[in-house]
This record gives structure tokens, C-alpha cells and sequence, in this order.
């Protein structure tokens, strides 16, 4: 089943087209890599999917709705790169302002919290978490209402091998309960970790399959990292 589904996107911001023709599906139950250097619009895209974005025009819809009907707001967690929880409230407490915000029950609490391993910190006021443990914490108010579609925009920006390592576990366990991820980044080392990559640059997609597919595509070897495939593909080395 796709939980998103997208056809002829073009997104233009001020005077500049940014998206320019993309049609793509994003699957339930898999963690989907969005995949491009910086600019070439990974954040244009989510925030398109999340119904945030002006200038769009194409056909986007989430579980058959239109991007941003209200209806999927219970339905999609989205978390940007800017942290968006109060670093003078706890991880408890920012989680229950939010879940009263949202209309969901203090039991989502509990569980969020435990979803992304802060129960040791539930108490700790955000300000003196780690980076790695406030990712952590935004992604939990992400979790609230169990959400179909997350949408993260490079949630591991700054974190250190052993929490990034965390973490894609805990969108695996997520994808594996149904839950359809996207994940931004441009570190292309994470690529390996994602189910399925959609690689892009400059606002199109060069790339879209699994790892060894795109390694395949770019005529690399399933050895070959996907940092060599894109350059490859860019080149054209596969032509
Ligand atoms: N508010 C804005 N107004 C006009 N243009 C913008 C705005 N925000 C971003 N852009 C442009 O849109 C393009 C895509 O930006 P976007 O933030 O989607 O890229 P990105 O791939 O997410 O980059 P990064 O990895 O650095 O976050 C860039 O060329 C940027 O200059």
C-alpha cells in the first residue's frame, strides 16, 4: 500500500523552480531514503507532503487525500531540522503539553517516550539533554497519535555513530509496524541503512530503487558505495 503518492510535482519558491516534474510513490512499511546535497530540495518535498508548501502544483496525495487536507493531520508526524520542543519543559512534560495540543490520550506519553529510549531521561529537562537524546525527544512529539506516515527531515544531523545507530533502528521497528518513513539526509554513508533511496539533485530524481538496485543502475558492484553510484549516475558513467 502507498502512503503517498505524487505525480507532475513542480514547486516553485520566490522565482526559482526548486521541483521540477517529480512523480514517486512512498510505501507503508519501509524506511524510504531521500538522498541529495544540500539544496537540491529534500525540504521542499517533505514540507510539499506534509501540506506546508506553497507554489506546488502536480497532484500530491497521502492515504488519498490531498497533501494538507485536515483530515491527515492525526495521520503524518513531521519533524524539521529545527527542533521544535521547549528546552525549559521536560521530556514528559513537553510530550503531554503536545499530546493535549494533538487531543491524544496521556498513555501516548508513556509509549513515545519509551519508543525512542528516554525513559532514563523522561524527567530531564530538554536543555540538558545530549543532541542526540533532544532528536530523540522530537521525534517522540513526532510519535504522538501513532502516525501512518513519518516524515523527518535529517534527523541525525550532529549525532555520533553509536545514537545514529539507535535511531535507523528505531525507524526499522517502526517501518516494521506498518509505518511509512522518509528520512532526509545528506550524508550518503546512511544510504545503506534505507530500504529504498530516492537520490536526488538539483530538484529531480536521478535514482530511485534499493541500494543494490541504484549500485546496479550506476553499473557498480554491490561492494561500490552509494556516494560512487551517484557521482556514476551524475556522470552518466552508466549510460
Ligand atoms: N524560503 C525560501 N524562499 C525561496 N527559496 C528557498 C526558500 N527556502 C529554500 N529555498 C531554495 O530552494 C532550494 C531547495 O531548498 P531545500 O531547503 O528544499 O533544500 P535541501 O535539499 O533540503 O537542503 P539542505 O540539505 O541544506 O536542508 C534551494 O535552492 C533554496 O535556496
Amino acid at each position: 500500500m502507498n502512503a503517498v503518492e505524487v505525480a507532475s510535482l513542480v514547486v516553485t519558491r520566490g522565482k526559482r523552480e526548486v521541483l521540477h516534474g517529480l512523480d514517486f510513490a512512498i510505501p507503508t512499511g519501509q524506511v524510504t531514503g531521500l538522498l541529495g546535497p544540500s539544496g537540491c530540495g529534500k525540504s521542499t518535498l517533505m514540507r510539499t507532503l506534509v501540506g506546508v508548501q506553497a507554489g506546488v502544483t502536480g497532484t500530491v496525495t497521502v492515504f488519498g487525500e490531498p497533501a494538507g487536507s485536515p483530515v491527515l493531520r492525526p495521520r503524518i508526524g513531521y519533524v524539521t531540522q529545527a527542533p521544535s520542543i521547549y528546552d525549559d519543559l521536560s521530556v514528559t512534560e513537553n510530550l503531554t503539553f503536545f499530546a493535549r495540543v494533538l487531543g491524544v490520550g496521556r498513555a501516548e506519553v508513556a509509549r513515545c517516550v519509551e519508543a525512542v529510549d528516554l525513559v532514563d531521561h523522561a524527567d530531564d529537562v530538554v536543555a540538558k539533554l545530549s543532541g542526540g537524546q533532544r532528536s530523540r525527544a522530537s521525534l517522540a512529539v513526532a510519535l504522538l497519535g501513532s502516525p501512518s506516515l513519518l516524515v523527518l527531515d535529517e534527523p541525525t544531523v550532529g549525532l555520533d555513530p553509536v545514537l545514529r545507530e539507535e535511531l535507523w533502528g528505531t525507524f526499522h521497528r517502526l517501518a516494521d509496524d506498518g509505518v511509512a518513513v522518509l528520512v532526509s539526509s545528506h550524508v550518503m554513508d546512511e544510504a545503506e541503512r534505507c530500504d529504498r533511496l530516492l537520490l536526488m539533485r538539483d530538484g529531480v530524481f536521478i535514482a530511485d530503487g534499493t541500494p543494490a538496485e541504484i549500485k546496479q543502475q550506476a553499473g557498480l558492484a554491490e561492494s561500490a558505495d552509494i556516494e560512487q553510484a551517484f557521482l556514476a549516475i551524475v556522470r552518466g558513467d552508466a549510460a
